[in-house]
């Protein structure tokens, strides 16, 4: 942190703003595929747990005072509790998802069904994307992801349609496969990231474009703690990614611990579990 942001982070003092999320019951978790380097169908999931683990992450939001609403999940797509990767919302217009791999294909149309119901103005996808898995809305810029799952002719289309400037970058190590288990949005203009998950160039695009950027390390990132949701002020996010945590005590935040393990051994935690439901300016 340079010395004008510390000084200015002690003088800040962080304000949560409410949230309406969209969540999806765990009903049908499990690993049975892979898809991604974290999902071992060798490894069992204790479905219990996952329950427990997901209601403690709704409780967290409520008892903050944040909105939240359901989609019904399918039988035979275990991975569709990671909302995040339904679809992009942002000032009420929705792009839906399109997935890359065929394991997941049909949460995109349920995503969408779920947006066409409720009257949003949607668009369905031509090129893929995995929603906030890869798209994530910090201020001025629609951050995109690529190079393992959204396809980098997505980001012109999320462009057009949400009439926002993207920032595309790039993702190089597989571990670290969508935006989101990389960089997480705190509030407009702040994020935190782990460098290491970014090509050289990307890595530059940060810099300039968030200078007091909050910097994880290898240890913050592999235990999943970028995977966290900010309302402004409070930020939940897994337990175990201690520095981080004091990383945003300093710049006045309030890290809150929520415990997804069973969750992280498909490769997802708290952002992926929620995707926001944007309908005005945020
Ligand atoms: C940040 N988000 C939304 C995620 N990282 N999503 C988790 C997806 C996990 C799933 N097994 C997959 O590999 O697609």
């Amino acid at each position: 942190m340079t010395q004008l942001a510390a000084e200015a982070s002690q003088r800040t003092r962080r304000v949560a703003r409410t949230r309406r999320y969209l969540m999806c019951p765990p009903t049908h978790f499990d690993v049975v595929y892979s898809i991604n380097p974290w999902m071992n169908p060798d490894k069992p999931v204790d479905g219990a747990l996952a329950r427990l683990q997901w209601d403690g992450l709704l409780r967290a939001f409520l008892a903050l005072g944040h909105q939240v609403e359901f989609i019904e999940p399918l039988p035979g797509y275990p991975d569709m509790v990671f909302a995040a990767n339904g679809a992009t919302v942002i000032n009420g217009k929705v792009l839906s998802a399109r997935f890359r791999y065929e394991e997941r294909a049909a949460e995109g149309p349920a995503y969408l069904e779920w947006f066409r119901a409720r009257g949003y103005e949607t668009r369905e996808a031509v090129h893929v994307n995995e929603g906030e898995g890869d798209y994530l809305h910090a201020g001025r810029y629609l951050l995109a992801g690529t190079g393992f799952r959204t396809d980098i002719r997505s980001h012109r289309e999320a462009e057009r349609f949400f009439g926002m400037p993207v920032a595309g970058l790039r993702l190089v190590d597989p571990h670290f496969y969508h935006l989101d288990t990389a960089l997480a949005v705190l509030d407009h203009d702040q994020i935190m990231y782990y460098p290491g998950a970014f090509s050289k160039e990307s890595q530059g695009v940060l810099r300039v474009l968030y200078p007091d950027a909050i910097i994880a390390t290898e240890a913050d990132a592999e235990v999943f703690g970028l995977n966290a949701v900010s309302d402004g002020r409070h930020v939940l996010m897994p337990p175990s990614a201690t520095h981080l945590m004091d990383e945003l005590r300093e710049r006045g935040y309030e890290p809150i611990g929520v415990e997804l393990s069973e969750l992280l051994k498909s490769g997802g935690s708290a952002k992926c579990c929620t995707l926001e439901l944007r309908a005005g300016r945020s």
